[in-house]
């Protein structure tokens, strides 16, 4: 799957935040294999000293970035960090994040649309994260987004797939979309199952760097992600409600 028209080298995408130290994230992301890192502009201030060690690793590191805007709870904001991400990176990728409650970091879908636009009308490749909502994915995809970032649960909560009959019927209706499952995932069997499901990536920050071992996680997720996505390639068997032998019997043995 191509996402804006660029192929990834693995469809794990990983979050960049909250490691113990800067050495672990580095050996996180390539333990993982990442296709992707997404680093918030609005975490590690450019102006700091310590930003500018984080900025030079990032690079360092010679990984695609898409920038985040994570932490922007209006369209303004959203839009602002997006610009300041695009002068940083020099790349017009952007995971657009636009929060509409402080407690479960929902998204604000009504936000997520009009900053989608406002962006995709400047030239950016936006990268919505959003909810499993149809409805507000066919917006998004009018609003000029060709990739949608549905949930599977709320950051950092490590849930996984809430909602797989959603996650399903999303990707049902929009088979040639490019869909990430983004936030909420918290070990790597919630990984695979989004795989199995047709997902064509996932982005797990939390899970990775919380972890007592990030550098080993990052490789069971490496792991996960690539036996779920030859699982879907594989059609997998339907679930079934009754027993069906699987050796079939050709005839009964004689008894004596
Ligand atoms: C880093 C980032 O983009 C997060 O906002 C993202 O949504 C990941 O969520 P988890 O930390 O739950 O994996």
């Amino acid at each position: 799957m191509l996402f804006y028209g660029t192929p990834l080298t693995s469809p794990l995408m990983l979050g960049t935040a909250q490691y113990p130290s800067p050495e672990i994230l580095a050996s996180a992301v390539r333990e993982a294999q990442a296709g992707v890192i997404t680093v918030s502009l609005r975490r590690e201030s450019a102006g700091q000293k310590a930003g500018q060690a984080f900025w030079s690793l990032i690079r360092e590191l010679n990984v695609p970035v898409l920038p985040n805007t994570a932490g922007c709870h209006t369209v303004k904001e959203a839009v602002t960090t997006a610009h300041m991400a695009r002068e940083v990176f020099e790349t017009d990728w952007i995971k657009l994040e636009v929060i509409g409650d402080s407690d479960t970091l929902q998204p604000d879908v009504f936000g997520l649309v009009e900053a989608a636009r406002i962006l995709s009308e400047d030239g950016f490749k936006v990268f919505p994260y959003t909810t499993e909502d149809l409805v507000v994915a066919e917006r998004l995809l009018a609003a000029g987004c060709e990739v949608l970032m549905p949930w599977g649960a709320p950051i950092g909560s490590g849930r996984g797939l809430n909602n797989v009959f959603g996650l399903r019927a999303l990707r049902a209706h929009f088979p040639d979309v490019p869909l990430v499952v983004d936030a909420g995932i918290g070990v790597p069997s919630h990984a695979a199952q989004a795989m199995e499901l047709g997902y064509d990536a996932v982005l797990i920050n939390t899970a990775v760097a919380k972890a007592g071992d990030p550098a080993l996680m990052a490789r069971a997720f490496r792991l996960a992600v690539e036996a779920g996505k030859a699982a879907f390639e594989a059609d997998p068997m339907e679930a079934r409600d009754m027993a069906a032998p699987s050796t079939p019997l050709l005839g009964r043995p004689m008894l004596a």
